[in-house]
């Protein structure tokens, strides 16, 4: 049996890694953003292969700083998905922060059925605990991003930043769409319209961690 050709190929990590942030500088427009919020755009866009997704990535000012001092401080990172929980780099979490997903939590269902709602939005119930000061990343559920806002209006703790990257058809452009209009006093990325999804959300809270170090 004749050895197979091995296929010509970047095999090295950091090697793909500095492909891809200079195909993704050289071909997305940064120009909107502020200079501290480049490398989680450039994540974001890393982790959906679409340059033109930064033309719809709004922030917060103080997005960034907000980020990276909750991080720093060890405050846990909320997540809507295990989806997104599951994609955080735990070696860029700054103070081995508590990551938290509530969605399988065995309450959920029948709190769900209860409230009328998706799993995803009746989780956010057990979030209270967590909230104050907290990462949250929502890279999934629309309803999840929706019933937090609501919980944020009844007056529940703050946290210090929410990261907006639901997706899909149906209430993805529009929950966002509120988070950057009225983000209840707290920081916030989002990325505008229908495109997100539970990778561009962890590669957010990646660029963070990555700069804390
Ligand atoms: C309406 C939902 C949408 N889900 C999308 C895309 C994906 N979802 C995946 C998976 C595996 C999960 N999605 C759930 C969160 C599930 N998805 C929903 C809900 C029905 C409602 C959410 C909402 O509208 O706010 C939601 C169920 C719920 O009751 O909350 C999930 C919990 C379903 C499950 O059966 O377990 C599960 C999450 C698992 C986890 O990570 O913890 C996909 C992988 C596709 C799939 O279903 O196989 C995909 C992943 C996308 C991503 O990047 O995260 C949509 C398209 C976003 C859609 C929301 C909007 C719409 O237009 O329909």
């Amino acid at each position: 049996m004749t050895a197979a050709a091995a296929l010509d190929y970047l095999r090295d990590p950091n090697a793909i890694y500095r492909a891809s942030f200079a195909a993704i500088r050289a071909e997305a427009d940064l120009s909107h953003l502020p200079a501290d919020a480049h490398p989680l755009a450039i994540r974001v866009v890393h982790a959906c292969g679409m340059p033109d997704a930064a033309a719809d990535l709004v922030l917060s000012a103080d997005a960034v700083t907000a980020g990276i001092r909750a991080l720093r401080s060890g405050a846990p990172v909320i997540c809507d998905a295990e989806m997104v929980a599951h994609g955080l780099i735990r070696r860029f979490l700054p103070a081995g922060n508590p990551v938290v997903c509530r969605l399988n939590d065995p309450t959920v269902p029948a709190l769900a059925a209860d409230l009328g709602t998706t799993r995803s939005a009746a989780q956010v119930e057990l979030w209270q605990g967590d909230l104050a000061g907290a990462v949250v990343a929502i890279g999934n559920a629309p309803t999840a991003l929706f019933a937090l806002l609501e919980k944020l209006d009844a007056g529940w703790p703050k946290p210090a930043l929410i990261l907006g990257f639901p997706v899909g058809f149906v209430g993805a452009a529009e929950s966002k769409a509120e988070l950057a209009r009225n983000s209840r006093g707290v920081a916030f990325a989002a990325l505008r319209g229908r495109r997100g999804g539970s990778a561009m959300a962890a590669a957010a809270v990646n660029a963070l961690g990555a700069g804390c170090t």
